[in-house]
């Protein structure tokens, strides 16, 4: 059993700290040895990605430490533990299995007599055998037409990962002739969300899945009701169009007001179940199923790369050092997600509820608290957006922020123009090369105004193109990045009891159960 120790008890750390300041990017970036580093500091990933940390500021002593640190950490024996079904979800007392939903990495875990890659594999092929009986026309509305639309309520890990993955696949499967439906999602209890959604769908040939693990979310459950109501009000009964993806202990999984239920449980977090049926329903039904067998295929060979035990070789539990290294050496606050692919358009924001929501945490394992910094801030956009946006502070601001960038080759729908010599893709691969170097290494001017320090760290990840594969190994890049530096720091990355208290206090606003300043604060916004 691996032994649990907070990152400051461990010598490795120690020796890690005296490392701060020990590489010049600028410097091991600059003549023929720069070039050499390029090419050399790069590992593969699955589905033909490639990290690249050349622009980070590391080198072989940073490195060793690194993979000493993974070591004395036991980070490998710790994913040996979560996937073979050890409780690793203290604060809930439950196992973590998320991976189990791409493919069986350890031992069988069984529950109650009931094997969990079983389960899931048998939910996924429910959500398929659903996906291909709409597209048949076996399953249609009342009049007998085909659903042509199919909107997902929901919200947090319920939306946001479904949500960026379909953003992500949308072109790649109208390219590659796999599109099937059109997908539209509602997750804010704003009345304006749903509304507007539902007036941009035609409704008697809309499908809606409610997607909540729990089955209590206010706002999922408000947005179910608000749908009802418009789909009663247009002469359509709700229970021939909608769906549920839910665990079967919950409230929703009781019903008998939907078409179908598919079910996850509660070993998968909401923030890691675009794998499970959460996002396995709605994008069977976008593109079909073999589309998502392909994301899976993607994300289970990445996992099968976090298993090893060479740093070198281990991709997401390198770049879970690195940031280690950043955060608890350099000590940098932030961390920006910055795809050039305008298809990662919402991976940013799924990456921030991953990661923010997984180690925003002042106490480890045992509820004690610790005495270094945790999860650092996320955020991102698009290239070359984010360029004409929030780059300025990035480039000459107080904070060095670490940079993750994602660049692929081509485009996905294959359409573009050359001007002036190049193409609109060779523009954007041009720009984040740019970026790269100009965060990096910067330029003197005796204009202080004009005076770029560099030393700005940033890695990339490199593909051919975005793919149903490709996105499956960068979720589960991320993913096991995040389970990595949760390790590091002795935290339970899976949980999130910091959201409840916000949750409590509105529930008694609406209950009008105030006083002091939430009374004065809800009276000024008149509830
Ligand atoms: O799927 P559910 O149970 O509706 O939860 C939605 C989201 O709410 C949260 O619990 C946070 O409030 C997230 O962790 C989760 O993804």
């Amino acid at each position: 059993m691996a032994t649990w120790k907070n990152l400051d008890t461990l010598a490795s750390f120690d020796k890690l700290c005296s490392l701060k300041n020990h590489v010049d990017i600028a410097a091991a970036l600059s003549g023929e040895e720069g070039g050499k580093r390029v090419a050399d500091y790069s590992t593969p990933m699955a589905a033909g990605l490639n990290y690249n940390y050349a622009a980070k500021e590391v080198d072989e002593t940073v490195l060793s430490a690194l993979a000493q640190l993974a070591d004395e950490a036991q980070l490998i024996d710790k994913f040996e533990e979560l996937y073979n079904g050890a409780v690793i979800n203290t604060g809930e007392n439950r196992m973590v299995l998320h991976h189990l939903a791409r493919r069986q990495l350890g031992n069988p875990v069984v529950v109650d007599g009931v094997d969990k890659r079983e389960f899931y594999v048998a939910q996924q092929k429910k959500a398929a055998d659903f996906a291909n009986k709409v597209h048949a026309g076996e399953i249609t509305n009342e009049a007998g037409e085909k659903f042509t639309t199919v909107v997902q309520i929901g919200i947090g890990g319920s939306d946001l990962g479904p949500r960026a993955l379909y953003i992500a696949l949308e072109n790649w499967a109208k390219a590659n002739n796999t599109f099937k439906m059109e997908a539209r999602f509602i997750s804010n209890v704003d009345p304006d969300d749903a509304a507007a959604v539902l007036a941009s769908v035609d409704l008697a040939h809309s499908l809606f899945i409610v997607v909540s693990k729990s089955g209590t979310t206010l706002e999922t459950l408000t947005n179910e009701a608000f749908v009802k109501d418009a789909l009663t009000k247009a002469g359509l009964n709700p229970s021939k169009h909608m769906l549920a993806v839910t665990s079967e202990t919950s409230p929703l999984a009781k019903s008998e007001d939907y078409l179908t239920a598919i079910f996850m449980d509660d070993y998968i977090g909401g923030r890691y179940s675009s794998v499970s049926a959460v996002g396995g329903a709605i994008l069977s039904l976008a593109f079909g199923p073999e589309v998502f067998a392909q994301l899976l295929d993607g994300a289970a060979a990445e996992d099968q790369l976090a298993t090893n035990r060479d740093l070198m070789k281990n991709p997401d539990m390198l770049d879970a050092l690195i940031g280690i290294y950043e955060r608890n050496v350099q000590g940098y606050p932030s961390t920006a997600v910055l795809p050039y692919s305008q298809a990662l358009s919402r991976f940013p924001a799924h990456l921030q509820q991953c990661d923010m929501e997984s180690n925003g945490k002042t106490v480890n394992r045992f509820s004690e608290p610790v005495s270094y910094v945790t999860g650092p801030v996320i955020f991102g956009e698009p290239g070359t957006n984010g360029q004409h946006s929030f780059y300025q502070l990035l480039h000459q601001g107080s904070d060095i922020i670490p940079l993750q960038f994602i660049g692929f080759k081509k485009s996905q729908l294959g359409v573009d123009v050359d001007i002036e010599n190049s193409t609109s893709q060779q523009k954007l691969c041009a720009n984040v090369a740019a970026q790269i170097i100009a965060f990096a290494c910067g330029k003197e001017d005796e204009n202080l105004n004009k005076n770029f320090k560099g030393k700005r760290p940033s890695s990339i990840i490199i593909g051919d193109e975005l793919t149903p594969a490709s996105l499956g190994a960068l979720l589960a890049h991320f993913e096991n990045k995040i389970m990595f530096q949760g390790f590091v720091w002795n935290l339970n990355s899976f949980d999130q009891e910091g959201v409840q208290l916000g949750k409590v206090l509105a529930k008694r606003v609406l209950a009008h159960d105030t006083d002091g300043a939430l009374k004065v604060f809800s009276d000024l916004l008149n509830i």
